[in-house]
């Protein structure tokens, strides 16, 4: 099957690449660089080796570095543990970082690529729905610390994407599942189409190595690479790809980082939807309970937490002073930001998420 190539424009463009075997497009990648780092989980250790002997194969000398799992490796310790074995390893400017894994995996490889000598090249290979179609775009990388979710970070655009599909296939279906709440967020915030084909045939959209699945990646895949073209830095239009993530990084934070991202999202989105009809905008709260519950995932969380994820929301990068800012509906894609100041209204709307 073909690989697709989507085109990431703006100060640093670069190509998604979307397909099977797509190691082999790495020496390409890799540029003039002669030693090559890839920071990878066990939990995919199969497809890093198959990446460690592409580079080889092309010239590099590589340095493995595994992390641990998921969330667990999103942390400051485990960068200090990348950038020892990168100073071990006397890494230059001209050398490169590889992440192989889900979006924790990536999110750290790029960061760690990030402050490395102030900024080296890095190039994201996802294995997950979420990293496809989100983590490895766009180059927002970074780290969880005590404060809240991905706090400590930078914007450092990757030299190219590699979305490897083959790698579906030990994903757990959970996990494929959450990934797709991502993929859910790009069909209320921009491409409707994504809607649809969620409604007309869920199995479909969540097999493996089925071509609905291929295009709900894509499609969500240049959703991103959109929005991202025109605002990097998160200066304005990048916010609506934070839409359900005000409550869904608070409730991550509140679980300890143990809930799933997609999961933490997905309740997000319920919690968005109900804000947008309370104050007034489009009324998508049935329809988004009925597609991320047919997809298995969660649309409500504890009743007992509004005090513990009000100060959580708090941090979100998205506030102002005193104000939290949320992604609302006006329609279905056309999002926009809307500070809300008023306790009140939040409050009756997170009642109305857990009735
Ligand atoms: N930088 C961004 O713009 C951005 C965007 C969206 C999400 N994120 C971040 O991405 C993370 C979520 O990403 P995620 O959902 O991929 O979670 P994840 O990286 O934690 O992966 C989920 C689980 O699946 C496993 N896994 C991944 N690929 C696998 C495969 N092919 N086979 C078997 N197991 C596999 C992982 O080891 C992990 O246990 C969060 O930290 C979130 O904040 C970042
Ligand atoms: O790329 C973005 O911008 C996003 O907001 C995408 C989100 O799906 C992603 O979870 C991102 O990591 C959230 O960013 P943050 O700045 O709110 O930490
Ligand atoms: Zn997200």
């Amino acid at each position: 099957m073909e690989t697709t190539a989507i085109p990431v424009g703006g100060p640093r463009p670069y190509e998604v690449l979307v397909g099977r075997s797509l190691h082999g497009e790495l020496p390409r990648l890799t540029g003039k660089a002669t030693r090559a780092a890839v920071i990878f989980t066990r939990s995919v250790e199969h497809y890093a080796q198959h990446v460690a002997h592409a580079l080889i194969d092309s010239g590099l000398s590589v340095l493995p570095i595994e992390i641990p799992d998921a969330e667990a490796g999103k942390t400051l310790a485990t960068a200090q543990l990348c950038w020892d074995a990168l100073g071990a390893a006397g890494f230059t400017r001209s050398d490169v970082i590889v992440g192989v894994g889900g979006g924790a995996a990536t999110d750290l490889a790029g960061y760690v690529a990030a402050c490395w000598l102030r900024g080296v090249a890095w190039i994201p290979v996802s294995t997950s729905v979420n990293g496809m179609v989100d983590a490895a775009i766009g180059g927002k990388t970074g780290i969880n610390v005590a404060a809240g979710k991905n706090l400590v970070g930078a914007f450092h655009p990757p030299a190219g994407v590699l979305c490897e599909l083959s790698a579906l296939d030990t994903l757990p279906g959970d996990q494929l599942r959450a990934g797709l709440a991502e993929v859910v967020k790009g069909g209320f915030i921009a491409d409707p189409v994504i809607l649809d084909l969620f409604e007309a045939d869920l199995a479909a959209a969540t097999d493996p190595a089925g071509p609905a699945l291929r295009e709900l990646i894509e499609r969500k895949v240049r959703v991103k690479a959109e929005v991202v073209a025109e605002d990097l830095t998160e200066q304005g239009r990048r916010e609506i790809l934070n839409y359900g993530h005000t409550l869904g990084h608070a409730i991550e934070r509140v679980e300890g980082y143990t809930w799933p991202h997609g999961h933490a999202v997905a309740v997000g989105m319920v919690y968005a939807a109900l804000l947008s009809r309370r104050t007034g905008r489009v009324d998508v709260v049935d329809r988004t309970r009925k597609i991320l519950t047919d997809l298995d995932l969660p649309v409500t969380y504890r009743a007992d937490a509004w005090e513990r994820l009000l100060p959580a929301m708090r941090v979100d990068k998205k506030a102002r002073g005193a104000a939290l800012r949320f992604v609302l509906l006006d329609e279905v894609a056309k999002p926009v930001t809307v500070p809300i100041e008023d306790e009140a209204l939040l409050r009756a709307a997170y009642e109305e998420l857990v009735r």
